[in-house]
């Protein structure tokens, strides 16, 4: 893997330094564009004085179904970290379930041979059609399937989205899902919802940020431990009345009939983990899978077969059973820059701090030289982020700057969450005040880059804040007849910005005006180059050329 000294381009005499701008997208609207609504006069001046232009971060260009759908932190963290764009899950389990494949498959084949055994078939997973971490579809074709294969019972528990769908759409979903499962049903085959909540609050935690989200979800899934319900649609209702959050917020929940749980998971059971993606899939599994275990007090283990849609960590090969292969990213620019010599530094804080390790790295959750990477992460706030909007975005910058100055690492990269994680909020006013702070971080930061002699990369994995409420099919803001607009809570399918900002105004190269439909699986290329190599012949092309 030795990366060929570019002859084109010479290197950087500093540090090169990707800051990405975690959901900061680019809207072609104002209405409801909290990063064009706050005062952001550094990154305006950075916009306007050096090389900017746009990146695809969704759809096709990252490696999704169709351009209808959003990018998001994986596939975009993915195409970035490997200078190509690979089919990503949500593409890899629609074929896989398409062609017939997935039923082939040893651990499809393992799960049913369980239930066939007596057990109760349970699908868990998040429960809309964002197609970020799952797909409704996906699990429908599995219960038909599990019900043509002789399956008697299956139950279904479900994680309320409102982040990757409408903030409160659980219904839009829950409704419809019953009346599918009552034509499902028949004396051969019983199925019925066991138990959910929001998928804020309960199973769907990452990068450990707060594992008593996982155990909530545990006692609620495994243990039918919580309160009980005749059904998710009673559970959804009472839960907005009395506590008036959003889908994603709500708490857990079991149905049961007389008093009986529908539905816990005990042992001779078989679960199947239906999320795709991975970084909040691990603790669920980890729980499931692992016969020694701290994070909480699980209580007897059952004794389940246990499958995840997909394998979510390649280093740990965790689940060990798993129904889709995952996307082969290989050779990725970590790796490359590893292997020639070209030390790292990576830093986030615990919300996206995966992102710029495990996602970066092509979904591996190691280094791949110890004595060249250093990864940092910042302990996130445990609080709603409307009310800390600030997040670390200030802590991060402390330790990115002392980095750079330490002179000891020749490429770094960053992940501010703010416009992302306050963006998932709905919170308008928050997510304003979220990218003004990222703006007091920014101004801080790349004088620091400049001083050194260095570069930077300012770019983002998706849109998010650039589009807080809800829009119409047409693309216009949604308002009620008293005018009212709807908080929109997920991803964009925008663009994101590129601007390249270095010190040198003689840099010998310029931005390649002839790729009209870049993405972010051009930047790898693009770091190379300024790092002073050639890109290997199979990464997406560079976006800036030799003059
Ligand atoms: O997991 C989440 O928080 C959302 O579904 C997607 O956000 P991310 O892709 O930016 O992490
Ligand atoms: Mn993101
Ligand atoms: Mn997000």
């Amino acid at each position: 893997m030795k990366l060929e000294k570019s002859s084109r381009f010479s290197a950087c005499p500093g540090p090169v330094v990707t800051i990405v701008l975690d959901g900061v997208g680019i809207s072609p609207r104002e209405d409801g564009d909290a990063v064009k609504a706050a005062r952001t006069p550094t990154l305006d001046r950075l916009m306007a004085s050096y090389p900017m232009t746009q990146l695809l971060a969704h759809g096709k260009a990252v490696g999704m179904p169709s351009d209808d759908d959003m990018g998001n932190s994986e596939v975009g963290h993915n195409a970035m970290g490997a200078g190509r764009v690979f089919a990503q899950g949500a593409k890899l389990v629609a074929e896989s379930i398409a062609s017939g494949h997935l039923w082939q498959g040893q651990a499809w084949h393992d799960v049913v041979a369980t239930a066939k055994q007596g057990g109760t078939l349970h699908f868990l997973g998040l429960f809309s059609d964002g197609n970020v971490h799952s797909h409704i579809d996906h699990l429908k074709a599995m219960l038909e399937q599990a019900k043509a294969e002789g399956v008697a019972k299956a139950r279904v528990h479900i994680l309320l989205d409102g982040r990757d769908v409408g903030e409160t759409s659980a219904l839009d979903y829950v409704d419809p899902f019953e009346a599918y499962l009552d034509g499902l049903r028949s004396t051969e085959f019983d199925v019925a919802i066991a138990s959910g909540g929001g998928r804020m609050s309960i199973t769907m935690d990452r990068y450990e940020a707060d594992w008593s989200m996982v155990k909530r979800g545990w006692d609620i899934h495994v243990r039918a431990e919580g309160r009980q319900f005749s059904s998710a649609h009673e559970a959804i209702e009472t839960y907005r009345n009395e506590a008036h959050v959003i889908d994603q917020d709500l708490p857990g929940f079991v149905i049961a009939k007389d008093g009986q749980p529908l539905g816990p998971i005990v042992d001779g059971d078989a679960v199947v983990f239906f999320n795709f993606r991975g970084d909040r899939s691990i603790e669920i599994s980890r729980a499931f899978v692992e016969e020694e275990f701290a994070p909480f007090e699980r209580g007897p283990l059952p004794k389940v077969t246990y499958a995840g849609m997909m394998q979510y960590d390649g280093d740990t090969k965790l689940p060990p059973r798993f129904l889709v292969e995952p996307p082969a990213i290989d050779r990725t620019l970590g790796e490359y820059l590893a292997q020639n010599g070209v030390s790292q530094y990576a830093i986030s804080e615990t919300q996206k701090y995966g992102h710029v390790t495990y996602f970066w790295n092509g979904n591996r959750s190691g280094k791949f030289d110890d004595t060249l990477e250093t990864y940092v992460e910042i302990l996130s706030d445990v609080v709603p982020f409307e009310q800390r909007p600030w997040m670390k975005c200030a802590e991060i910058t402390d330790a990115l700057i002392e980095a750079i100055r330490s002179g000891k690492h020749r490429y770094l990269r960053v992940n501010y969450a703010n416009g992302d994680m306050v963006g998932h909020t709905g919170n308008f006013e928050a997510a304003v005040t979220a990218m003004q702070g990222l703006d007091l971080q920014l101004a801080r930061l790349i004088p620091v880059i400049l001083a050194a002699n260095g570069t930077a990369i300012i770019t983002a994995d998706h849109g998010n804040a650039d589009e807080m409420y809800e829009l119409d099919k047409k693309g216009n803001v949604t308002r009620t007849a008293e005018g009212r607009t709807k908080a929109k809570t997920s991803h964009t399918l925008n663009p994101v910005p590129f601007v390249l900002v270095s010190a040198d105004v003689n840099l010998g190269y310029k931005l390649r005006q002839d790729l009209p439909a870049a993405g972010l699986s051009n930047l790898a290329a693009t770091t190379l180059n300024l790092l002073g190599f050639e890109a290997p012949a199979d990464y997406d092309a560079s976006l800036i050329e030799a003059v």
